[in-house]
Formats: structure tokens, sequence, C-alpha cells
């Protein structure tokens, strides 16, 4: 449990009540940097509702919504505020899906439009000159099926629902689709944006620096046409924008009113001015300048840079600044490698990987957009039966987790099944043990099996039921299993994840994934359960930590929308940097400061960032003279 409720109330807080308890409904948006507790005050607000609007909502059946960025923020906000029928707290997906959902028929012609739409863009593809042979024929063929799609929307019993596995055909909406399509109902069909104030009077917004430009939108929209029945409230910070398709700067409306809350509670003195500095040099800064928070860190805090060798060995400098800073600061933990002791923030998934050692089964998923972003989300449906089901099972036996084992068993294994049906005699037991044994063996510290050699011990002997999307690859790669009889007939619930779509790709990332060596899906498993020090700069927003390491390595990272260098002004710009910055667009110097200050800000005890560089020298002065940090605590390598 957080307390947020338990924290004194600020001006802010006080500004937001006498909002709330107007008769007339307005919108408002709270401004405030990192570590201010915007969070906070959004709980706090939520509470205030509940006592004083709830007992009345209830009874009209109407709620109060929350949408927030994470699954986990959900889940923390409802641990905040408890279990209240009078509050919808969620992601905007679910959100907007919440809102859309009874409006079957205008979303059936939101699809037929948007199939037709992807039909045009395929034909006027394959009309261009310059297209290559074989990408018409795959437009082709995708036209053939996006027009049995459009036959099958017309079917009006077809119920619309929307799941992970957009497949048009089966009337599925997948995450884009729900972000797109419901917008644009609300600002076309006011009835919509009616309905919806009337459902939830008041909607408050955290993160929207991160919501997307449409959804804000469409919430403004239902404000303007609903003026003083609805309340809208926004929590943000345009500098903490990290996502492309985020609102950044939500722009109020002339009578809105601006609340901004300049207290940080979360960083000590000496952190606070290099987050600061680094807010100060944006455009989108909003001229926020954060005081300490009454109460805050009293310690002055710790914040290092270091200039090292992008050339020299990795693990031995890292491990080197750790015991600089252990020493220097008497703080063991430094030191340490558990998740707790130290977060590292890298800026990209894959920089973690090649740190965890799951390198290759990385690039196994990397070469597919849609199977990278499954991946990175760990919602994979190929990975979902070793983290739900293998793994778990390899490390009960491995513990002597009997009952742990036994209950993954009952719920998961074929041949138990096949016992408890009474089809087979009482000797599958201790070979269910033995099978359960090599299982643990396969996946046990220094083993180098692969994660084929894995399944195909799952297959052959039906110890675990897997995913049936599998078996034609396995069939192909080892056909003298005879593993069709013991298949399960489990998984294809989201077939339309993948389904027959992108079959080519699909087919190359899973005879890759099949080849990795399996200890690389425990590690991959322990780091999107968070069980690992490393998290991406990206995904770190909302969190806080004692001892923060970021690594700034661009030659390292394969993405380029963030430039440290350039940041630093140790590269120059592109024209199209140079371009864009010029004509006030979001450009690479500004997405990069904006990660740098979500990255510097999550330190409450000690930050300290290391920059892999080329040349030290040049970027040492430079940022002795320039950067962030007091010249006297940007280290070369300890
Ligand atoms: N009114 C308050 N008094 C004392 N401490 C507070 C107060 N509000 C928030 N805090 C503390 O400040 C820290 C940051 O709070 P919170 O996570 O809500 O901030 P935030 O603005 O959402 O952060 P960020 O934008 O950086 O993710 C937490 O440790 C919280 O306990």
């Amino acid at each position: 449990m957080s307390n947020r409720l338990g924290k004194d109330d600020t001006e802010a807080d006080k500004a937001i009540r006498a909002l709330l308890d107007d008769d007339r409904k307005s919108a408002f948006i709270v401004m405030a940097g990192a570590g201010s507790g915007k969070t906070t005050s959004l709980v706090k607000a939520l509470d205030h509702l509940g006592r004083t609007q709830g007992p009345r909502l209830r009874r009209g059946g109407r709620r109060i919504a929350c949408i927030t960025y994470t699954n986990n923020a959900v889940e923390e906000i409802r641990e905040d505020i408890g279990t209240d029928g009078c509050f919808h707290v969620s992601t905007i997906h679910s959100f907007l899906w919440e809102v859309a959902r009874p409006f079957q028929g205008a979303m059936r012609q939101w699809m037929r439009h948007r199939v037709g739409e992807l039909i045009r863009d395929k034909q006027e593809r394959n009309a261009r000159p310059r297209t290559r042979a074989a990408t018409r024929v795959a437009n082709d063929r995708a036209i053939r099926r996006l027009r049995e799609d459009l036959e099958k929307l017309q079917d009006p019993d077809l119920r619309l629902t929307y799941g992970a596995a957009q497949d048009y055909g089966r009337g599925i909406l997948g995450h884009s689709d729900i972000l797109r399509m419901v917008p644009e109902l609300i600002e076309r069909h006011p009835n919509l944006a009616a309905i919806t104030a009337q459902a939830f009077p008041y909607l408050l917004v955290d993160e929207s620096q991160d919501t997307t430009a449409a959804a804000v939108s469409a919430f403004t929209a239902i404000e303007r046409s609903e003026q003083g029945r609805f309340c809208l409230g926004f929590f943000g910070d345009p500098m903490q924008q990290v996502y492309g398709i985020g609102a950044g700067t939500v722009e109020p409306a002339s009578d809105w009113t601006v609340i901004r809350k300049p207290e940080n509670w979360r960083c000590p003195r000496l952190i606070l001015e290099v987050i600061n500095t680094i807010r100060s040099q944006s455009a989108t800064d909003d001229g926020l300048q954060q005081i300490p928070g009454p109460g805050g860190p009293t310690m002055p805090g710790h914040a290092d840079l270091f200039v090292l060798d992008q050339e020299g060995d990795d693990e031995t400098q890292l491990a080197q600044v750790r015991s600089y800073l252990a020493r220097e600061q008497q703080d063991p933990a430094w030191t340490e490698n558990h998740d707790e002791a130290v977060k590292v923030l890298v800026l990209e998934h894959r920089l973690a990987a090649r740190r965890l050692g799951f390198e290759q089964l990385y690039d196994s998923f990397a070469t597919a957009q849609r199977e990278r972003e499954r991946f990175a989300e760990g919602t994979h449906w190929a990975l979902k039966p070793f983290l739900e089901r293998i793994i778990p099972l390899a490390e009960a036996v491995r513990d002597q987790e009997g009952v742990a084992a036994m209950a993954l068993l009952r719920r998961y294994s074929r041949s138990l099944d096949a016992f408890v049906e009474g089809t087979s005699s009482v000797e599958v037991l201790p070979q269910l043990k033995r099978d359960a044994a090599t299982l643990a063996d396969l996946l046990s510290e220094g083993s180098q099996a692969t994660v084929r050699e894995v399944l195909e011990h799952l297959a052959k002997t039906g110890l675990i039921r897997l995913d049936r999307r599998l078996l034609p690859h396995l069939r192909r790669d080892d056909d003298t299993l005879a593993i069709a009889d013991h298949f399960p007939e489990d998984g294809g619930e989201e077939n339309g994840q993948t389904g027959e779509r992108d079959s080519e790709k699909l087919e190359a990332v899973i005879t890759a994934y099949l080849g990795c060596p399996a200890r690389q899906v425990v590690s991959y498993r322990d780091y999107i359960e968070g069980r690992t020090s490393y998290q991406t700069q990206q995904g770190v927003k909302g969190a806080e930590f004692p001892r923060v390491l970021v690594l700034l390595e661009d030659d390292r990272s394969k993405g380029t929308n963030f430039s440290y260098e350039k940041l630093f002004g140790l590269k120059d710009l592109t024209e199209t940097d140079i371009q864009n910055k010029e004509l006030g667009k979001d450009n690479t110097l500004e997405r990069t400061l904006r990660l740098f200050y979500v990255s510097c800000s999550r330190a409450t005890r000690s930050l300290a960032v290391v920059l892999f560089t080329k040349d030290t020298e040049t970027a040492r002065d430079r940022l002795r003279r320039d950067g962030p940090f007091m010249a006297e605590k940007v280290h070369d390598a300890p």
C-alpha cells in the first residue's frame, strides 16, 4: 500500500478539491514535474469524489472514471482507493472500449470503412511502378483476405469484440484500432459524447502527456459539448512524454483552470539541481523549476556522471564505477547485484538482453514488428507456455516443491489428465516424475538445451500441454517425432494475433526461437517480470528507486529516436533534426532531453549516469563546461 492518502495536502490538492466541489463541473490541468505527487493528488481527488459524490452517483448507476498508463498503475490506484463500485479505474484502451462497446452499429461501420482504407492503400502501393514483384504478390494476397473480411463484416449478427488479436474477419478490434476508432466516433457522434458524460460525469486522466492526442482531443470535445455537466481533469508533465503517440502538452481552453505543483518530494537537493537544469533546456519545460517539498529528503544526495570508453570492457568498467560509488558514498549496496540494490536504466530492451544474456532470443523476435512488441510485453503466444507452465514446473521440481509441481501438472499435464480419466495405468505417475526431472535438467543452470529440445521433450511425453500453433514448426524440424497424438488442443484462443498473415515473418521468428538456448528464456522471464536490475529508460516512468545507474550508449543502440551524443554536442545534428527544430516540431534533441529527465528523476538517494563514447576527453571537457552535472562530479573512468 502506497499511503498516498496519508500525505499532507498541498495547495494544489486544495485547489483541485474546490473545483470538484463546484456544482458547475469544469475542466482543469494539473501541471507538475517529476516526483511532485501528481498521482498522489489524483488519488486524493478520487477519494474526495468517492466520499462526496459516490453515494449519489451509485444510485444513478454513474461512475467516476480514472485513466492511467499501465495495468500496474491501475492496480496501484485501485489499492489506494479501495473497491468502491463508484470508481472505474482502467487503462485508456479499456476505458475507450467500455465507452464504445454498446455501439455495435457505429463500430461495424467504422471497421468496414477501415478495411476499405486498407484495401485502397495496398492497391495504391501496387500501382506504383517501383513496387517490387514479391511485395505486389503479398499485397494482392492481403487484398483478397481483406475483401473476405469485408464480406464477413456484413453479417449483422457478428458481435464485435476487443482483444490482443486483431482480426477484422472475426470482428476483433486490436489495441491500435481502439485508440483510433473511439475518439473518431466520439467526435463524429454527439450522442456518444453525451452518453459518455452521463455515464462518467468525472474523468481524471493520469500521465496525460503520453495519452494519445486523439483521445485528449475527444475528451476535450465531450467537455466542450457538455459544458457544466462533465468534469475533466488532466494530470501530467509534458517534460515526461516518452512515447511518440503522446499528446505532450495539453492545451487548456480559456475557461479551464491550470494548477501548478512546484514541489518535488522524491529527489534530494543535488539530484533536483540536475533535473532542474535538464528541464530548463527544453522547450516543453513550461517554465517550471522545482523546489524541495516540505518534509522531503533532507540529505543532499549524490549526482555523478562518468565518461567511459565505449571500446573498453563494459563489465569491468561498470564494476569499477560501482565500486567507486560504494566507496565514496559509503554505500555497499552499489556493488550488490540483486534487483533492489541498483536500478540500471538502458536505452533499449536489446541492451538489457545483451547484458542479461538473452540477446539471441531477443534477436529472434526482433525481425518482425508485431512479434517484437509482443516479446517486449511478455505476451507472445510462443513464449507463454514457458512463462506460465514450463519454467514454473522446472523450478518447482528443482526446488523440491512437490505441492506446487503437482498443482501445475494437474492444470497442464496431458499425461496426468489421462490417468485421472482412467485411460492410463498407475505407472504413469513415476514416469511423470522422471519426465519432470528431465525437464528440470534441460532448464538447469549450465544446460545447453535449445527451446526445440525442451518442447520436443514435452511433446513426446505429454508432460505439459503446449500451444498447438507450435506443432507445425516442431513437426517439420523432426518428422520422426510421433507427437501428433500427444500434442494438445490447447491454445489458439488468440489465433488472430498472427493467423496466416505475415506467416513468412512469423515462420522465421519461430525457427530462430526454437534454435535458442532454453536458458535464455529463463533470463528473459526474469527480466520482464522485473526480477533483474535492468529496466528501459522509457519503461521506468512513474517509478522511484534509491540508486539509479543510467547508461547512455548511442552507438550500441539500434533505434534512431534518441541521441545523447547529439544532446551533449558530441555529434552533429542531421538536416532533418535542424529542420524539425526550426519548425518547432518534436525532434531528437527534445525527445532525448525528456528521456534523460525521466531517467534522472527516478533516484531518491543517488544518481549515477554513465556515458559510453569514443572521444572521452572531449566529452568529459564539454560535460564539465556545459553539462547538467557539477564539473567536479563529471569523472573519467575511476
Ligand atoms: N503531499 C506530499 N507530501 C509528502 N510526500 C509526498 C506528497 N505527495 C507525494 N509525495 C511523495 O513524493 C513521491 C512522488 O510521488 P508520486 O509518485 O505521486 O509523484 P508523480 O508526480 O506521479 O511522479 P512522476 O511524475 O515522477 O512519476 C512519492 O514518494 C510520494 O510518496
